[in-house]
């Protein structure tokens, strides 16, 4: 490899890998507060939590903290995990195999070499992975009353560069329109919309409204427009079961009729087909919690505020849940069928599970339904790509190149 070819790996290793890791560090040493707030949920955390039970491995805990007593487990440190160098833990190996955008591959590599639940320190953040359905049903029975999750570093490092408290996650524009509105409202103009609505009835101020509606924003956009992408494209790769759902379409929606937000409670295979498009890109390809007690799991010592990371795309490919689980089969779906070969659905949570999962949940499926089925209605599709096309990670499950359609009208 000549001079030129090393450094240009050299560069892209750093922007890619060691960057995010540098700052990621930097920024914990520089604000220990909030790394504290992120790293010792345990000890932060003032609120009551409640212990639900059954829970086959959990033992009541002695105090609220968290101490507890374990019995026959095995402790935290003997939870295997992949040889890695002091401080920059397994990073390289990550590197080596296609960095943060693979990170869902190389998870999936490690449960299949070190089991279901493993432990790996990436970069300065130490996570517990865990890659079974009825552990990740554990962890939600045992989360308690207010549950946490990670909220992703850029997010945390925007908001304090920005000086943002965070309200449901972050970023700022939206002023402009609460100005336009607010001088609409001074001049006796009719104003109308959610925003209005959080501006001149529920009392918020201004920076609080800017807060929630950009939160809304970012997480309802990419992550609608990413699964709505992946299951267009799933319906042009399998025709059959385009012309399935014409079919039930037909049966539904009176003719000449568009569908409408009243037909979609009887689209119940348009439903599977969201589904099963979500077991296998899930947007979020890994749920995190960190529990505010010790818990055991899988015979495992984990001690409360362990950054606990559920793998859900590896869950949602293990033929032990999912047979034949590379292949779109939306019918594993539908209740009261022969073929219902769903056995877990903790396997596959796209939307997580409990009070701390997606709050527009109930929107994205409507603006998915509503949009697939208009789609597939007017149109044939038909997959233009020359090749299967990939995932990589950019924070959220996307196409490793441009979903690529051609669409023809459906003139029968
Ligand atoms: C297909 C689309 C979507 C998917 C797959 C998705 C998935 C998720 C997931 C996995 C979480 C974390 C849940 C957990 O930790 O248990 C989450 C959180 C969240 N989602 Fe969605 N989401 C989608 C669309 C939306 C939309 C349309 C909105 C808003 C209208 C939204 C708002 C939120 C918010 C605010 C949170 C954070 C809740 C919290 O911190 O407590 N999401 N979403």
């Amino acid at each position: 490899m000549g001079l030129k070819a090393s450094l240009k790996v050299c560069n892209s290793f750093f922007l890619k890998e060691l960057r995010p890791f540098l700052n990621n560090f930097i920024f914990r040493l520089l604000h220990p507060t909030v790394a504290q707030e992120n790293s010792t949920t345990s000890t932060t955390l003032s609120q009551p939590f409640e212990v639900r039970y059954p829970f086959r491995y959990h033992k009541p805990p002695t105090e609220a903290s968290g101490s507890m007593s374990y019995d026959s487990s095995n402790p935290y440190d003997s939870i295997p995990s992949p040889k890695g160098f002091p401080l920059f833990g397994t990073i390289f190996s990550i590197f080596f195999r296609g960095g943060a955008p693979k990170i869902h591959e190389y998870c999936d590599r490690r449960h299949n070499e070190l089991g279901r639940v493993y432990r790996e320190k990436l970069g300065v953040v130490e996570a517990v992975f865990v890659a079974d359905s009825e552990l990740i049903q554990q962890i939600y029975q045992n989360e308690g009353r207010y549950p946490m999750h990670m909220v992703p570093e850029p997010w945390i490092i925007y908001n304090e560069i920005n000086g943002i408290q965070r309200g449901l996650f972050f970023i700022s524009y939206v002023k402009d329109n609460i100005k336009e509105l607010s001088s609409k409202s001074e001049m006796g103009q009719p104003i109308e919309g959610a925003l209005s609505q959080l501006l001149f009835h529920d009392n918020l101020d201004e920076e609080e409204v800017v807060r929630i509606v950009a939160d809304l924003f970012l997480a309802a956009a990419d992550t609608t427009s990413h699964a709505t992408q992946w299951a267009l494209y799933m319906l042009a790769k399998n025709p059959k079961f385009q012309e399935r759902l014409v079919e039930e379409l037909n049966g539904v929606v009176p003719s000449g009729e568009v569908v409408g937000e009243y037909h979609l409670q009887n689209l119940r295979f348009l439903k599977a087909v969201i589904k099963e498009t979500l077991r296998l890109y899930p947007v979020a390809p890994f749920l995190t919690r960190t529990l505010s007690q010790d818990v055991v799991l899988n015979g495992y010592e984990i001690p409360a505020g362990k950054l606990i990371l559920m793998s859900l795309y590896t869950t949602g490919r293990d033929p032990k849940y999912f047979p034949n689980p590379n292949q779109f089969v939306p019918d594993r779906w539908l209740r009261n069928r022969d073929i219902h070969d769903v056995i877990s659905t903790f396997a596959s949570l796209p939307f997580g599970y409990g009070p701390r999962s997606c709050i527009g949940r109930r929107v994205a499926e409507i603006q998915m339904e509503l949009l697939l089925a208009r789609t597939v209605q007017a149109f044939h599709l038909e997959d233009a790509n020359m090749r299967d096309v990939g995932i990589i990670m950019r924070m959220i499950t996307t196409p490793d190149e441009p979903i690529k359609l051609r669409l023809r009208d459906r003139i029968d």
